[in-house]
């Protein structure tokens, strides 16, 4: 592997801060997470945003394929002429906003539920998470490099103050894990916050299914909207169109104290108290 600073000189392009690109700068570490991964030559990995490709040359040796998709055109165009020049036949490199890609589409084409794998930016590691949870029926499992702390809020459990929106719908269909600490002084250029590599594996179906997931995924937006506020409070100054005294029986319908905070309540317990919300909406929409 080129070290990211002299790939970048001979190609004179200069790191976006914006973009996030912090070049992971140690093949070891790179090895490390294909293999953490689980890779083999049936797999069809996902790669977001593969930089100059330190993690994509080690995914192309285990996987049959990688698709890997970076919002930098000056990037894609350097790795697919270096992945070429190398001999590496089975990237297909695509310059395109992940935000932006259509994921089921992606493992339609595959034939086949992707590994995902990737160093994520860090302006937009939530909103990836966010799109694989719900693309998550064509996603068999993820290994992602975060922010120490955005690894930290993911697998965080209730009362810890890590603990939030995230960690919630994350913890309702998958089991993210902690895998491996990563310094700041192994990219280039260095960022200023060490990070954390998670797995994620989906598991289908949730261990406590919610009869609407949008209204699950609605309730604890909003019992995260506010959560320094009780969530007889938090939910009925949210969307929902609750009013104080009707939050405050289906928590109670749902055995959840309504003095209680968002940062309290367990997965199970928000899909008791979202599966209670929905029949009482069913309700008024079968009495208007
Ligand atoms: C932290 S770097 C990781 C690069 C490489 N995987 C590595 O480990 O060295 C993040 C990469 O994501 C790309 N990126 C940033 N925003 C993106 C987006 N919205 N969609 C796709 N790629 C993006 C950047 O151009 C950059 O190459």
């Amino acid at each position: 592997m080129t070290s990211p600073r002299a790939l970048l000189t001979a190609w004179n392009i200069r790191a976006k801060k914006q973009l996030g690109q912090n070049f992971l700068n140690d093949p070891n570490m790179a090895r490390a997470i294909v293999d953490k991964a689980g890779i083999d030559d049936d797999d069809v990995v996902l790669e977001i945003g593969p930089g100059l490709g330190a993690i994509t040359v080690p995914a192309a040796a285990a996987a049959r394929r990688v698709i890997a998709v970076d919002k930098d055109g000056r990037i894609t165009g350097l790795l697919a002429t270096e992945l070429l020049a190398a001999g590496i036949d089975n990237v297909d490199v695509r310059e395109a906003d992940i935000l932006r890609v259509d994921l089921a589409s992606i493992s339609d084409e595959a034939g086949q539920p992707l590994v995902v794998l990737g160093n994520l930016p860090y302006n937009i590691s939530s909103q990836v998470i966010v799109q694989l949870i719900h693309a998550r029926s064509g996603i068999d499992r993820a290994v992602l490099m975060l922010q120490r702390e955005m690894a930290q809020r993911i697998c965080a459990g209730p009362g810890s103050k890590e603990y939030g929106r995230l960690s919630v719908m994350l913890g309702y269909c998958a089991q993210p894990r902690m895998l491996m600490q990563v310094r700041a002084s192994l990219f280039f250029p260095a960022p200023k916050v060490d990070s954390t590599v998670v797995g994620i594996r989906f598991a289908d179906p949730p261990v406590f299914p919610a009869h609407d997931e949008r209204l699950l995924f609605r309730v604890v937006k909003a019992a995260f909207g506010k959560r320094r506020k009780t969530l007889r409070n938090a939910l009925s100054q949210s969307d929902l169109d609750l009013d104080p005294p009707t939050c405050e029986r289906l928590l109670e319908s749902a055995r959840i104290d309504p003095m209680r905070r968002a940062e309290s309540l367990s997965v199970s317990g928000f899909v008791r108290l979202s599966n209670i919300i929905g029949t009482h909406r069913q309700s008024l929409e079968t009495c208007g």
